[in-house]
């Protein structure tokens, strides 16, 4: 199955373009798990439960790779197994933000979409485009390209002007947008649902490029903004949030379902946005 009709049949399952964000600190885990003694064992059952309490209410989910990097060795393991345990149907996201020459990206590729398996990947594009090249080939893969990003630091870089007037975020969706042309992968943007205002100018230049939009919940990005923006898009976004869903009931002893209920508002607050791309 290609990328797009996974991510549609993903998205329509659940009626939710809910990204599950699984960046497991060990500073924020719930206080029940200190029991288990092993710190890597402690993320895995912990994420595994948060795949439990969410899976109904969205359709992707995105560990960051800096947090399983962080535990070592067993870090890696702990990654696969979380990628195991997720269910066939959600669309993965690797959000690893890589980027480096050709030789060095086709073993990117080859980690992610070979050894992981995983359906997408998140790049960095500073390196230039031909960097993503070895990640363009497989129909069933997609790429995330930083486009537009929520931190403040999107001002230092991204946000700048070049002589054209265009912003360095708006130059990125034109390349890619052309890009795209040659290639069978989608090539997909990250745009910061803190930038709402700024971001409508950058997609309008790429309205078929799926979006992975990080920035609501604990960045304080505004879903009403985001919609507006995304009104004229046609490819399936999918809004990511992290910390405020998977740490959303850590004081209660019934975290779990406050995790659930968490991904439940996201799912609701996000309605208007995804009936636009569950129809038809
Ligand atoms: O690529 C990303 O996912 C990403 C891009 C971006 O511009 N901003 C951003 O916050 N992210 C990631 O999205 C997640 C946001 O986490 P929360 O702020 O807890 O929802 C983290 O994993 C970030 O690394």
């Amino acid at each position: 199955m290609d990328f797009r009709t996974k991510l549609k049949k993903a998205v329509r399952s659940n009626n939710s373009t809910v990204c599950v964000g699984l960046d497991p600190n060990l500073q924020l885990l719930p206080a029940e798990l200190t029991k288990i003694k092993d710190p890597a064992k402690r993320v895995d059952h912990f994420l595994k439960q948060v795949i439990d309490a969410t899976r109904q209410h969205c359709a992707a989910y995105k560990p960051n790779l800096g947090f399983f990097e962080a535990l070592g060795a067993d870090g890696w393991d702990t990654f696969e197994s979380v990628l195991d345990y997720i269910p066939d149907d959600k669309i993965i996201i690797a959000d690893a933000k890589r980027g480096d020459i050709s030789s060095t990206a086709e073993h990117y590729a080859k980690a992610f979409f070979e050894t992981h398996d995983v359906d997408a990947v998140t790049l960095n594009p500073l390196m230039g485009f031909e960097t993503l090249e070895p990640f363009l080939g497989n129909p069933a893969k997609s790429i995330y390209v930083l486009t537009l990003t929520s931190n403040p630091g999107a001002q230092d870089i991204l946000l700048q002007q070049l002589d054209s007037g265009e912003t360095l975020s708006t130059f990125i969706a034109k390349r890619l947008q052309k890009q795209q042309q040659d290639h069978p992968t989608a090539i997909g943007m990250v745009v910061g649902a803190t930038k709402a205002k700024e971001l409508e100018p950058v997609i309008s230049h790429f309205t078929e490029s799926p979006l992975l939009i990080p920035g609501v919940g604990k960045q304080g990005g505004s879903v009403s903004e985001l919609s507006e923006s995304l009104k004229e898009h046609t490819a399936v976004p999918l809004v990511n949030s992290s910390r405020s869903i998977i740490y959303a009931g850590n004081d209660s002893p019934d975290w779990k379902q406050a995790v659930a209920q968490s991904a439940l508002d996201l799912k609701e607050r996000l309605a208007p946005i995804t009936a636009r791309y569950v129809k038809g």
